[in-house]
């Protein structure tokens, strides 16, 4: 079955102000369905990969090619989770409703079929009981579940996720999990995670991000990414490991 690529990232050099470079000829083509499991050492420059993807920075070189005819909801982006002042004068049901439109006013009256998309992203997140609270007084887990509801309600091609488990709860983290895997239907998703015990379980390959990028095309987390990327090594040892995730090297084959 050939699957349609959505983006190609060509040889990509990137950085910041000072000429430090944080990701160094990077290549990676991500196609419809993918569900991209992106992991690494802080500073690794995972967040710096997203934002290139984003178009929210310019690489110093390469290029990067997005295959959409519909440009405003090719993709849904959940950042880094960031404490947000309590005293932020926006509600919950509109900051979800800001994801649909960025040309929209927020004191617009809201049409019935947009209304109809925001219950049921509500629902489905369980968060219908949020809808009019400020979001300055919520918790850092419901605040995660709002802004995944921002980032899905126009249902994107592409959804990106930044560390999403940093704040959830246990029990929200495996339906996130499984919403996850219920939009992979139809979305292409991106998640960068620390969470090393988890994801191999969810997604279907993996990109170690360590200044260069290693795509690995299986779920399987081996000796050597971890030992190559100087991934967080300690995130293994907690807790239950799933057997299949932890191989040598060339496994599969020889052992
Ligand atoms: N705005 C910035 N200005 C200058 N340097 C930056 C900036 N943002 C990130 N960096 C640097 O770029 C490198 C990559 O950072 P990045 O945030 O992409 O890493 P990361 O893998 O997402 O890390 P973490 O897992 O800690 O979130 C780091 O050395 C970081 O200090």
């Amino acid at each position: 079955m050939n699957k349609s690529k959505v983006i190609d990232i060509n040889n990509i050099t990137a950085g910041y102000d000072n000429h430090k470079i944080a990701l160094k000829n990077i290549n990676l083509s991500i196609y419809e369905n993918d569900f991209i499991g992106i992991i690494g050492p802080n500073g690794g420059g995972k967040t710096t990969l997203l934002k290139v993807i984003l178009g929210l920075l310019k690489p110093f070189s390469g290029e990067i090619k997005y295959y959409s005819d519909e440009k405003e909801h090719f993709i849904g982006y959940l950042p880094q989770f960031k404490l947000i002042d309590e005293k932020f004068p926006i509600i919950v049901k509109d900051v979800i409703l800001s994801g649909l439109s960025s040309k929209k006013s927020i004191f617009k009256a809201i049409s019935k079929e947009d209304n109809n998309k925001l219950e049921k992203i509500m629902e489905e997140i369980k968060i219908t009981d949020l809808k009019n609270r400020a979001i300055g007084s919520l918790s850092g887990g419901q605040l995660q579940r709002v802004f995944l509801a921002r980032a899905i309600i126009s249902n994107p091609k592409i959804l990106i996720l930044d560390e999403p488990n940093t704040f959830v709860d246990k029990k929200f983290s495996s339906t996130l999990y499984d919403l996850l895997r219920e939009l992979n239907k139809n979305m292409t998703i991106i998640l960068v995670s620390h969470d090393l015990g988890t994801i191999p379980q969810y997604v279907k390959s993996i990109a170690c991000v360590n200044q260069t990028l290693h795509y690995h095309p299986t779920s399987e987390i081996t000796e050597d990414m971890i030992d190559a990327y100087a991934c967080p090594l300690e995130v293994l040892a907690h807790g239950p490991v799933p057997h299949r995730i932890i191989l040598k090297h060339g496994g599969n084959k020889d052992d």
